[in-house]
């Protein structure tokens, strides 16, 4: 998104069933890694399925200004000509992050153990976000790092000449800090560790393997140890990039709460470390069936067929944070219809994403008449059969918290507002016409 882009004001009304088929765009994480490691590899890496957000296409730029030849085939298939690990150019002008904090965050671990100089930005919202996680470790391999007070962007970052390989414990569960340190240590000598007492989503150990770097991961009483041996030479392979369970909860979330509907979304990634929402909803009484199950591109995938659902609330245990970070916005909405509370455990980490998405969405549910409680890592959405709706909620430049809200509004009695949509495009570009084609009354105000 531009920095300085007209916010786009939106509504949702209730209207009928929902009907159809949601074809839902690629996986967010796994299309950042196929560029990265494109980038990273020998030979030409092909992607097909890429996630055409703006998310997506800020690191495909990148990776250009690092010296991979990147060029888009047609819709959704992308060529990557890579430059070799280690074989980074110093790019000329700033690397320009946009709104994606895994962008900046991985592509700092790519380029921080070779001896070039880089200096990266990102939107408003970007630039509130925690950094020192990730150039903590960056400067243990030595890396030399400024960054702007508290660790925010921008950062320059001057990569390592002589790195040293990295035993590192990640102080909060995150796939970013794991994946950072990983693509850092595929430029250092000997053995990079990773330990995290939490398993977060896999793809970049998978991803990796697949490139053909030695890569092995073990559970301990510690938790997940991946051990990486360094300086590989990294295959180019083609990568099918199977569609995002992230992206596929807000038609499923419309599907549950809009009576009379039933929707088919085929093709969605299944992985285990990305599946705690459907598994929640499940616990919930969702009508959800998963069709089809098989293996593409490396990962579980199926059809899902959803059906609108009677739902009960639940109790989300904190072990489960990890592997439905991004869905606990979608999650507070449905649970607005579920008989009872729904009450959601371990999610502090969720209060620094793109807009902190407890104050965001606990605002905008009580605007919109539901009752929710909060502590610093925790919420609590209080279900009712009604939901009055009637009420603007401000997204803070955060693309789940804006298509939650037009989620929302599609089961509410009057319609809600929200204060901008522009940001859906970081990662659900064609949200809005999908949306509208399964029946839903998505307007711009
Ligand atoms: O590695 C990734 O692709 C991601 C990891 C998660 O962030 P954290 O690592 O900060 O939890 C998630 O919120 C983000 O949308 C994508
Ligand atoms: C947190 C998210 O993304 P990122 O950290 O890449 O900005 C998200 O997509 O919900």
């Amino acid at each position: 998104m531009s920095h300085d882009a007209p916010a786009r004001p939106m509504s949702s009304r209730r209207g009928g069933p929902l009907k159809g088929t949601a074809q839902v765009p690629g996986d967010k994480s796994i299309s950042h890694r196929a560029l990265i490691l494109g980038a990273l590899s020998v030979g030409e890496t092909r992607i097909t399925g890429l996630l055409e957000g703006q998310d997506v296409l800020d690191t495909a730029k990148a990776m250009a200004a690092f010296g991979a030849q990147v060029e888009r085939v047609c819709d959704g298939e992308w060529s990557v000509h890579g430059v070799g690990v280690g074989g980074f150019a110093e790019p000329e002008g700033v690397i320009d992050c946009g709104n994606s904090g895994t962008g900046v965050r991985l592509i700092m671990g790519a380029m921080a153990t070779t001896p070039i100089t880089a200096t990266f930005t990102g939107d408003a919202s970007l630039s509130k976000r925690p950094m020192a996680r990730i150039t903590d470790p960056l400067s243990q391999f030595g890396a030399q790092i400024i960054a702007r007070d508290g660790g925010r962007l921008p950062v320059t970052i001057t990569g390592a000449t002589d790195p040293v390989p990295l035993r590192y414990k990640t102080p909060v569960a995150s796939a970013q800090i794991k994946s950072a340190v990983l693509l850092a240590g595929l430029n250092a000598p000997g053995e990079t560790v990773v330990i995290e007492a939490e398993a977060t989503r896999d793809h970049s150990e998978r991803m990796l393997r697949g490139f053909g770097a030695q890569i092995a991961t073990e559970t301990t009483p510690e938790g997940r140890v991946i051990t990486l041996r360094g300086c590989p030479e990294l295959i180019a392979q083609p990568v099918a990039v199977p569609r995002d369970p992230s992206s596929a909860a807000f038609p499923v979330a419309a599907a549950l709460i809009v009576p009379g509907s039933e929707i088919r979304v085929p093709g969605v990634s299944r992985n285990p470390t990305r599946d705690g929402l459907y598994v929640t909803l499940i616990e919930m009484g969702a009508d959800i069936v998963f069709e089809n199950e098989r293996e593409e591109g490396g990962e579980p995938v199926a059809d899902l067929v959803v059906r609108h659902s009677t739902l009960k609330g639940v109790e989300v245990p904190p072990e489960r944070a990890a592997s439905m970070i991004d869905e606990f916005p979608i999650l507070s909405v449905i649970a607005a219809f579920a008989e009872g509370p729904t009450v959601m455990n371990g999610v502090a980490e969720l209060r620094v994403k793109e807009s902190d998405r407890i104050d965001a969405m606990a605002r905008g549910l009580e605007a919109n008449g539901v009752r929710v409680e909060e502590t610093r890592d925790s919420m609590t959405v209080h279900g009712a059969t009604t939901v009055p709706g009637g009420a603007v909620a401000t997204t803070h430049l955060d693309h789940r918290i804006a298509m939650s809200f037009l989620i929302l509004g599609l089961a509410t009695q009057k319609p809600v507002s929200i204060d901008d949509g522009g940001p859906i495009t970081t990662s659900f570009p064609d949200f809005v016409p999908l949306m509208r084609k399964l029946g839903g009354e998505l307007n711009d105000d």
